[in-house]
């Protein structure tokens, strides 16, 4: 098991990213300066990293998240950094009717749009699943319909630039793992949503590219925070990690794996062993270290 982890997989990987990785054409920043960009889930993380990127490459971000003072501070960094314009708007995904504000303003301020980054993600929790049902309806309305509905709104205007559509999700969208069980139904939504809609499209030739970005564990803060004590794994760098989704965006590719040479074998694993990979994903994991709950006291029964 060690040795299949430490040096197959890295090497089937490392195949399988030359492959994923040359995708139609080259990319250049250039592809990126002037273009109109709406990244959720700005303010920190992934999101906060891209905003940065699309800044250095001079295009026109608008943000978005819950926290207005952590966006004030990525909008002053973005314009530092050479945007060509940057602002925020402040509110949560927890509503559909504020993630069609926030494309309505994209239309205010530039009468158009050329790719829609959907990346914010609600809290949640790394444990057994407690039961709770709101938790996991709140979440689905958070991870999935606010994509559903911001993707329709800003769809006549990507129609018309023949933009991108970004789907941030994960290796918990495509596997399941133990302790993520509302986060990885968003994620799993997302996939069938999305991959229904890119053959729609090409029936119908409508030119707007979907690139839906499986990622495994990157360092962001929150991430880190939750779950360092539990998987064993290093984590991928956040910066690489953004510029590798705004570039699969940019060359309009099906998906992105990142880090490839942990995602695509993964993937692979998921059809031809999946119970041989759903024992590497347990055994990746210190879940002794995950806090049960003591068991109720006194309740008479
Ligand atoms: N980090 C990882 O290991 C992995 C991450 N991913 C995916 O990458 C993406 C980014 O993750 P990461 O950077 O780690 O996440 P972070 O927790 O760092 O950032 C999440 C962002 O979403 C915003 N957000 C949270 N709740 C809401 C809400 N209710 N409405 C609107 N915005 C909200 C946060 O800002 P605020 O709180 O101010 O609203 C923040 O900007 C996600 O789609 C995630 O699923 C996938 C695989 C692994
Ligand atoms: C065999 C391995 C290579 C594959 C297993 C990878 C598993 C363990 C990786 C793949 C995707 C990862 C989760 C993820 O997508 C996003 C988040 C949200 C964040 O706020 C907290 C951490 C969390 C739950 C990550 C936890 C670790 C996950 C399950």
């Amino acid at each position: 098991m060690g040795l299949f982890l430490k040096v197959l997989i890295p090497l089937l990987g490392l195949g399988l990213a030359v492959y994923f990785y040359s995708g139609p054409g080259n990319f250049s920043e250039e592809m990126l300066r002037g273009k109109r960009v709406i990244v959720t889930g700005a303010s920190s993380g992934i999101g906060e990293q891209m905003a940065y990127h699309l800044a250095r490459m001079g295009a026109h971000v608008l943000l978005t998240a819950r926290t207005e003072a952590k966006l004030q501070k990525v909008v002053e960094k973005c314009l530092d950094l050479g945007a060509a314009s940057a602002r925020y708007v402040s509110g949560s995904m927890e509503s559909t009717a504020f993630a069609e504000e926030v494309v309505k303003e994209a239309e205010n301020i530039w009468g158009g749009l050329d790719m829609l980054i959907l990346n914010h993600i609600g809290r949640s929790f790394f444990d057994f699943f407690n039961g709770d049902v709101d938790h996991v309806r709140k979440l689905m309305e958070t991870n999935f319909l606010s994509y559903v509905a911001m993707t329709t709104s800003a769809l006549p205007m990507l129609k018309e630039s023949e933009g991108n559509i970004v789907v941030v999700s994960s290796v918990s969208g495509k596997v399941a793992s133990p302790f993520v069980a509302p986060y990885s139904a968003t994620k799993f939504a997302l996939e069938g949503f999305f991959s229904s809609l890119r053959h729609e499209f090409i029936i119908e030739k409508v030119n707007v590219s979907i690139t839906l970005c499986i990622l495994g564990y990157i360092n962001t803060e929150n991430a880190v925070q939750m779950v360092s004590h539990i998987i064993k794994e290093a984590p991928a760098p956040k910066e690489e990690c953004a510029l590798e989704i705004i570039r699969s965006g940019a060359l309009r590719q099906r998906e992105l794996h990142y880090p490839a040479s942990t995602v695509t074998p993964t993937l692979l694993l998921r059809d031809l062993a999946p119970e041989f990979l759903d024992g590497l994903i347990r055994n990746n994991m210190r879940v002794e270290n995950i806090k049960r709950p003591p068991p109720a006291q006194g309740s008479g029964h």
